[in-house]
């Protein structure tokens, strides 16, 4: 079941074009197939090579200009779409209708105070809370999982797990809540966590509403994850682990952030003051978004 998803999600969305160049143009190695000529190069030849080069950097630039997420038009089913036709030319079809399944993405650092405030979240407002590392601890726990000591190892590191196997496992989990539960809203918690995760999520399973992002100083991350580290068994929640998690939160991690609010999608609380009083500000924020 779950490779047929990891198999279905890889190949449904193909992110748009001027965005999918960019990367590939990046990492290239520069490579001719031929080994380097001991001539000079002809004049025509280096005009050549000059004027691909151009292109090339231009390409990059104008693909990285304001970089957001892509819009796309939604199914009006929220039901599991129809099997994907993807021929690299038509943009890819979202599993699931915007209109039906809401999804806000809840961000923030390492120990900022997601999960805690999914918990209470879910609860108050009738959301399914899916923690992306949740999802993953458990698929690397999962016996017989071909993943699991991919997945042990970018946790330990605090890296980030490729986005085929996250986005699988959360297309899986909110299938499995609108076909067993009949829920449709959910607490996308700790996800994306890159720009590519973000790009292919909204456009192969659905697009979000809103963007939590919860604020916190390192330092404060820092006191709670190793005070939750006493307890938690987690792997990541050491000294080590957590300068390599705060250094891809904030290399990696945050820009999505930053492309989100250029899309004006993300609301921002400081998750410094005791648990209840961020809540209420979390509450104002869903009080205006969504009924109870
Ligand atoms: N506002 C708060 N004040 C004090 N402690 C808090 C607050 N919010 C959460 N905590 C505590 O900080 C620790 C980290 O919280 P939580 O697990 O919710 O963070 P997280 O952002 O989900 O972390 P991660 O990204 O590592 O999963 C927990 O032990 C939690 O009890
Ligand atoms: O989208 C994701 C989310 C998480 N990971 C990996 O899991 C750990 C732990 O995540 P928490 O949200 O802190 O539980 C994270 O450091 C990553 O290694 C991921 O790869 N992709």
């Amino acid at each position: 079941m779950f490779r047929t998803l990891l198999q279905r999600t890889a190949i449904r969305g193909t992110p748009r074009t001027s965005l999918k160049q960019a990367i590939p143009i990046a990492r290239r190695p520069f490579t001719t197939g031929k080994p380097p000529s001991s001539g000079s190069p002809s004049i025509p030849a280096m005009l050549a090579v000059a004027s691909m080069g151009f292109a090339a950097y231009w390409t990059l630039v104008k693909s990285r200009e304001g970089q957001t997420m892509p819009r796309r038009q939604q199914k009006a089913d929220p039901q599991p779409a129809a099997a994907p036709s993807n021929n690299n030319e038509e943009p890819p079809v979202p599993a699931f209708s915007a209109d039906k399944v809401t999804v806000v993405f809840v961000l923030g650092g390492p120990g900022a105070g997601k999960g805690t405030q999914c918990d209470r979240l879910k609860n108050d407002y009738d959301f399914v809370h899916l923690s992306a590392g949740d999802l993953l601890r458990e698929e690397q726990n999962r016996e017989g999982s071909k993943y699991g000591d991919l997945i042990k190892h970018y946790i330990k590191e605090g890296l980030i797990v490729p986005m085929e196997v996250t986005i699988a496992l959360l297309e899986q989990a909110m299938r499995e809540s609108m076909e067993k539960d009949n829920k449709y809203r959910f607490l996308v918690d700790g996800f994306p966590r890159k720009m590519d995760q973000a790009i292919k999520f909204e456009e192969s399973v659905v697009s979000s509403k809103l963007v939590l992002y919860f604020e916190c100083p390192e330092q404060v991350m820092l006191e709670r994850l190793l005070k939750r580290g006493e307890n938690s068994g987690r792997t990541d929640d050491n000294i080590e682990s957590i300068k390599k998690r705060f250094r891809v939160f904030k290399d990696t991690s945050f820009p999505v952030i930053e492309a989100f609010e250029k899309e004006n999608k993300v609301k921002t609380v400081s998750c410094v003051k005791p648990v209840d009083e961020v809540y209420q500000e979390v509450r104002v924020i869903f009080d205006k978004m969504f009924e109870q």
